[in-house]
Order: structure tokens, then sequence, then C-alpha cells
């Protein structure tokens, strides 16, 4: 099982700028990853994401077994040939998305078998089937382990209970996974936000050394209702325990107030559909949180929607004529919003990046912290 060299190149405290070194190219982390969750980043051509600077998007098993068909897509080519992404691919195991999207659904030791939420066909997902997707179908670089997302809240006990059965098919998801020079498999920690379970589920993952070991650790069962305090409370007691010199994800977050506290926890690896989902409403994110674009203020303002980034949508359309865009219902409104946002995510990680490699962030994270003007939750 590969686990591809990371080149950690600076730290400051917790967090940590480097170079995550996969067979299809370099991921600098601190990462964002935008989402693509069914081959496409909604709205956005592949080589407007390229330019935006993100270096791995993502994809999801749960999605695109169900439309088009695992099988079909590799019948394609894989994801990268279908989708025109030539970088690296980060898919997620699906279980999440069972849990939220799917109907009927019925778990086992051995999986989940559940009705398409689209046109209610019969599908089963195990670590095995998970993995046969992932890795081998779609051609992910990245591969996630089979887990199941805890619910928030929960007791102790079903708590410890989920995080045993992720424990188990994580075990199951890296015998399947197997030895592979090109490719690498990462575990999914949870625990919920019991320090000692999270404790348990983060030894317990280092120490599967079957066909090698894991290539990365991410952090799951967060960004699931628990608030941004607790978020920050649950990464402070598990990132200590994952190895340092591999890559840990935060799955699922999120707002810059959560990306910048999750990297002062030593954090390296970030998704969320927030850039895309929120765009297309109209959000547009800033340092000091998003502001509504269909806002009446804006409906003559000449600026830029943000002359600070360096990209096309965030220079190139005025604040007056987006206002109009989003007002209207215009495709372009939801597009232009969508580009911006990922620009101005990236942009918020290579500030992040530099900062760490110029021993500045502990100033950086005081400055975010003051200008973030919304209530975190
Ligand atoms: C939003 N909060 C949040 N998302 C989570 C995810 C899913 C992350 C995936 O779901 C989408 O974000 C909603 C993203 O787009 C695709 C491509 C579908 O993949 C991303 C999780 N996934 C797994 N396997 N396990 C977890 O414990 C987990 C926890 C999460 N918390």
């Amino acid at each position: 099982m590969a686990k591809f060299p990371f080149d950690i190149h600076a730290t400051e405290g917790a967090a940590r700028t480097g170079v995550l070194r996969t067979a299809r190219g370099d991921i600098r982390t601190p990462a964002f990853m935008p989402v693509g969750t069914a081959g496409t980043v909604k709205g956005v051509y592949m080589d407007q994401v390229r330019q935006t600077g993100a270096d791995i998007i993502l994809g999801n098993t749960y999605h695109l077994m169900l439309r088009p068909g695992a099988e079909r897509v590799a019948r394609m080519g894989g994801l990268h040939k279908f989708g025109g992404w030539d970088g690296p691919i980060l898919t997620d195991s699906g279980g999440f998305q069972v849990w939220s999207l799917s109907k009927l659904r019925k778990m086992t030791e051995e999986g989940v078998t559940f009705q398409s939420h689209l046109d209610g066909s019969k599908h089963m997902l195990s670590p095995e089937r998970s993995i046969e997707i992932q890795a081998d179908l779609l051609g992910a670089d990245i591969s996630m382990q089979l887990d199941e997302c805890t619910d928030f809240p929960v007791s102790y006990d079903k708590a410890a209970q989920s995080m045993e059965l992720s424990l188990r098919w994580g075990k199951r998801s890296l015998a399947a996974f197997g030895e592979r020079s090109d490719q690498t498999l990462f575990a999914i920690v949870q625990g919920s936000n019991f320090p000692e379970l999270r404790k348990l589920s983060a030894e317990a993952s280092v120490a599967e050394d079957t066909a090698g070991g894991y290539g990365g650790f991410a952090i799951g069962g967060l960004a699931v209702g628990e608030g941004h305090s607790a978020m920050c409370e649950t990464l402070s007691v598990t990132t200590p325990y994952l190895p340092a010199d591999r890559p840990r994800y935060l799955m699922g977050v999120g707002k810059p107030i959560d990306i910048v506290e999750a990297v002062y926890r030593g954090v390296d690896m970030f998704d969320c559909v927030i850039p895309t989902r929120s765009g297309r409403h109209g959000q547009v994110w800033t340092d000091q949180g998003p502001y509504n674009i269909k806002r009446a203020e804006f409906a003559e303002n000449q600026e830029p929607l943000d002359d600070a980034i360096q990209c096309p949508a965030s220079q190139d359309y005025t604040k007056a004529y987006v206002h109009h865009l989003i007002r209207s219902g215009e495709l372009l409104g939801a597009m232009i919003l969508s580009w911006h946002n990922i620009a101005y995510f990236e942009d918020l990680m290579a500030r992040i990046r530099a900062s760490i490699a110029a021993g500045t962030f502990e100033s950086f994270v005081t400055e975010f912290r003051a200008n973030w003007s919304q209530p975190t939750t």
C-alpha cells in the first residue's frame, strides 16, 4: 500500500505546511479540495478549477455508483479521463451519503444495503465494494475507508459501538485495498465528541499495519451540527494521536474560520461544498464572512467582486452585474460566484501556507479571529 511522500517544509505550533506527492501531482498543504461530487465541480470548468490554485478535487462513491454507475465510469477510462481532471482525486467512501441521502437503508456487519434516492433501485456498500469502486473503477488517487459517520449528539455507548464498527470496516478496507504502488488509502477516525474514544480510534487506526498501513488519517464525525467550539475541542484531543508524518484530513469542513482554527490544531486537508453550494444562492465569501450579493446595496456597485483575488470571476465582473444575474436566476450568476468562491478559498489556503512558512501564522490567526464578524456557533 503506497504511502505518498509527505514533505513538511515548516511548522508553527501544531500547524504544518508541506507537500503531499501523489502519482498524479503534488498537493500543497494545508489544502482546500473543491468538491466534485458527481464528477463535476458544479458550475465550474476543470481548467477554471485548476486556475484557482486547487491541486486536488473530490469525487464520491455514493453519487457515481448510482449515476452513471461505477462500472460505466471504468468503461469510460476512469474518473480522471471521464471528467477531464488530470490531477489527484480523493473519493469519499459513500457511507456518509448513504446516511444523509438514501432511503430504506439496512445496516449489518457486512455493510449497508439501501435504495437509491434517485430511482429507488437497490444497492449494497461493503468495505470491499467501496474499495473496488474507488480504487479500481473510479481510479481515485486517495480512497477513504468505509466508515459510519456517527450521529450527533449520541450516547457514549452508541459512539463507542459506531467507532468500533468503523475500525472493523477500516481493517477490511485496508485488506481489500492491498498493496498498490500509485494509490493510497486513508483511515477515518471517529468517536464523536468523547476524547477517550477519539484517542482509541486514532491509536487503533495507526496500529493497523495490514498491507502496510494507512497513507493518511481523516477526522470524521465532525461538521455534523456540533458547532464550532465543540469541533475545535474535539480536534485538540484527536490530532495529537495522529502521526506527525502523515496528512490529516478534516472531512466536510468548512467555513474560513473553521479552516483557520483546524490548521492551528494540526489539520492539513479540507473539503467543503460551501463555495459552490452557497455561491449558487448569491453568497460571496471574504475574511469577514459571507455577504449576499442580492442585497439592494449592490444594485449599482461598479466595483469588481473582489480585486484582491487573482481570478477572472473576481476581477472582471461588477457587483452590480452579479447582483442582477443572481436576482434574475441567470446561470452565469451561479457560475461566476462558484468560481470566485473557490478562488477565495484557495487564496486563503495560500496565505495560510505562506504564514506558516514565514513563522507568522500565530499573528495571522489572531488577526483572522478579530476580522471574522460571524458568530461562531
Ligand atoms: C459537511 N460535514 C461533513 N461531511 C462529512 C463527510 C462527507 C464529506 C463528503 O460529503 C460532501 O460534503 C457534505 C463532500 O462532497 C463529497 C464529494 C460527497 O464528499 C464530501 C464524511 N464522510 C465520511 N466518510 N465520514 C465522515 O465521518 C464524514 C463527516 C462529514 N461531515
